[in-house]
């Protein structure tokens, strides 16, 4: 797992099971961390397939995005393109997702490019937006689709139920029907 703090959440969960926590990137002014050249080193000797952003708010460089091509997924909390981008992350979406007057919302889980939030869709899950959420009952809403998409879309991954339409873009195969794609 690749963290950039040491003291996150799911740095603890991980090193509870044992699986190796390292820290990225490696700052200027920082002691610790990884360099983009080490961290890709490190992801090889591990033999990474995949990499999972959840709530990284850092651009992921571009030696990493070459180094793991349409390996690399992120999980916003938007109907992406809308309301993503720099600027971008956790409150300020919900928040910016109200002000717009939007009737729904929801996460989109996209591969990562070099770009925030432009790499190609691979799914999403709309929820309603009411007359009177807040920011947080917004953010729940869509945190609780996020946790059940983010599963889904990993399966496929793993399972290889990743189809590349001709124009582009990706398609998952659903693995009770093959015939069907969304
Ligand atoms: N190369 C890429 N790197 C990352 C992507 C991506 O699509 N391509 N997604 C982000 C995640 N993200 C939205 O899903 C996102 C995260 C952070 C920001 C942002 O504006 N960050 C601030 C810094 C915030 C901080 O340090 O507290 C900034 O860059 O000024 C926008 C979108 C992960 N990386
Ligand atoms: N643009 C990136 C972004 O806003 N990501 C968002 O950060 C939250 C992480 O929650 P967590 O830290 O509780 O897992 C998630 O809602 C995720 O969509």
């Amino acid at each position: 797992m690749s963290i950039r703090a040491q003291d996150c959440g799911g740095a603890e969960y991980a090193r509870d099971k044992g699986i190796p926590v390292i820290l990225f990137p490696k700052n200027k002014d920082a002691t610790e961390g990884l360099s983009a050249e080490d961290l890709i080193a490190a992801l090889r000797s591990y033999k990474v397939d995949f990499i999972l952003l959840a709530g990284y708010l850092k651009l992921i460089p571009t030696e990493l995005v070459r180094a793991y091509p349409k390996s690399i997924v992120n999980i916003h909390p938007s109907l992406l393109p809308a309301f993503g981008g720099k600027g971008y992350f956790g409150m300020k979406v919900h928040k910016a997702v109200i002000a717009s007057g939007a009737r729904y919302s929801g996460p989109t889980i996209h591969y990562v490019d070099e770009h925030y939030d432009t790499g190609r869709i691979l799914a999403q899950r709309v929820v309603p937006v009411l007359a009177n959420d807040t920011a947080e009952e917004l953010a729940a809403r869509v945190l609780h689709e996020e946790h059940k998409l983010y599963v889904e879309v990993v399966a496929a991954l793993c399972e290889g139920r990743i189809i590349w339409r001709e124009d582009g873009v990706p398609l998952i195969q659903s693995k009770e029907n093959p015939k069907d794609y969304r």
